[in-house]
């Protein structure tokens, strides 16, 4: 099983900032993964992707295991063919989703069975299957184990036993991936907000040593309703007990405070919907918090979306435009916010980088707590 070479530049505290190698391209953390589920990041095109500075995107096995189907997506050449995009691509395993988004499931020991939400047909999900669709069907670069996402609030005997299911799930995920030179395998830590439990799932996670081990982990669980608060404290309880020379991946993170106090606690990497999701319904990102360009205060602003952030989306249309393209209904607003919002995702990842790199990061931080204008949940 590899572990793709992991080079840590600087630190500062906990935080660190490096490169990640993997066989399709580098991947410079601190990192934000956009968002694209079902093979595409809805409404830009790959090459504005690239252009925003993103070294790597997600694609997910459960949208594409539902439409068009895994086996379709390999006999189209796999994911990176099929959807244009050539660096590298992680999965997530599907189990999320599936209790997220389907009706009808039935967990089991062997896996989940559950009928689609798009045409109620039947489906199956465990750790084998899970690890062909990703890594084999699809050809991701990193795969995820397939995991169950403990619920929130939850007692700490569901808790456990849940946690517990995930490590013999992975164990079971790391077996059927095996030994494979040009991808890797990441391990998803879970045990919601208990801190033994955390300490727990992830000192098994690491001695995991079947075919290798994992050539990361994620933080699994989180951003499900606990708030920023308790995420924050969940994560000063569960990095100290991850690798330092291994990536770590916090799912489903997240708004750009969350990820700075993420930066802070040691996280690595991230994947959120908020750009694109949020895009599409006029809001526009920024170091304050977002504001909605819908808003009437916009209607004869000329000024660009945001002239600090080297985009064409940032750059060459007025807020008026957007404002009115978004009142509208117009397709080409939900584009440009979407653009714009990676765009300014990546330009806050590439400071990150460069604070920790200069060692500025704390007064960085200290910086952006104080300008941040949202209440944290
Ligand atoms: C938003 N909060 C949040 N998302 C989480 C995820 C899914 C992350 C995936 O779901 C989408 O974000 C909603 C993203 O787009 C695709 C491509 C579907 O993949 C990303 C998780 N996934 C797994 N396997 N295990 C977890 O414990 C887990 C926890 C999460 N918390």
């Amino acid at each position: 099983m590899a572990k793709f070479p992991f080079d840590i530049h600087a630190t500062e505290g906990a935080a660190r900032t490096g490169v990640l190698r993997t066989a399709r391209g580098d991947i410079r953390t601190p990192a934000f993964m956009p968002v694209g589920t079902a093979g595409t990041v809805k409404g830009v095109y790959m090459d504005q992707v690239r252009q925003t500075g993103a070294d790597i995107i997600l694609g997910n096995t459960y949208h594409l295991m539902l439409r068009p189907g895994a086996e379709r997506v390999a006999r189209m050449g796999g994911l990176h063919k099929f959807g244009g995009w050539d660096g590298p691509i992680l999965t997530d395993s599907g189990g999320f989703q599936v209790w997220s988004l389907s009706k009808l499931r039935k967990m089991t020991e062997e896996g989940v069975t559950f009928q689609s939400h798009l045409d109620g047909s039947k489906h199956m999900l465990s750790p084998e299957r899970s690890i062909e669709i990703q890594a084999d069907l699809l050809g991701a670069d990193i795969s995820m184990q397939l995991d169950e996402c403990t619920d929130f609030p939850v007692s700490y005997d569901k808790a456990a036993q849940s946690m517990e299911l995930s490590l013999r799930w992975g164990k079971r995920s790391l077996a059927a991936f095996g030994e494979r030179s040009d991808q890797t395998l990441f391990a998803i830590v879970q045990g919601s907000n208990f801190p033994e439990l955390r300490k727990l799932s992830a000192e098994a996670s690491v001695a995991e040593d079947t075919a290798g081990g994992y050539g990361g982990f994620a933080i699994g669980g989180l951003a499900v309703g606990e708030g920023h608060s308790a995420m924050c404290e969940t994560l000063s309880v569960t990095t100290p007990y991850l690798p330092a020379d291994r990536p770590r991946y916090l799912m489903g993170v997240g708004k750009p405070i969350d990820i700075v106090e993420a930066v802070y606690r040691g996280v690595d990497m991230f994947d959120c919907v908020i750009p694109t999701r949020s895009g599409r319904h006029g809001q526009v990102w920024t170091d304050q918090g977002p504001y909605n360009i819908k808003r009437a205060e916009f209607a004869e602003n000329q000024e660009p979306l945001d002239d600090a952030i080297q985009c064409p989306a940032s750059q060459d249309y007025t807020k008026a435009y957007v404002h009115h393209l978004i009142r509208s209904g117009e397709l080409l607003g939900a584009m440009i916010l979407s653009w714009h919002n990676i765009a300014y995702f990546e330009d806050l990842m590439a400071r990150i980088r460069a604070s920790i790199a200069a060692g500025t990061f704390e007064s960085f931080v200290t910086e952006f707590r104080a300008n941040w204008s949202q209440p944290t949940t």
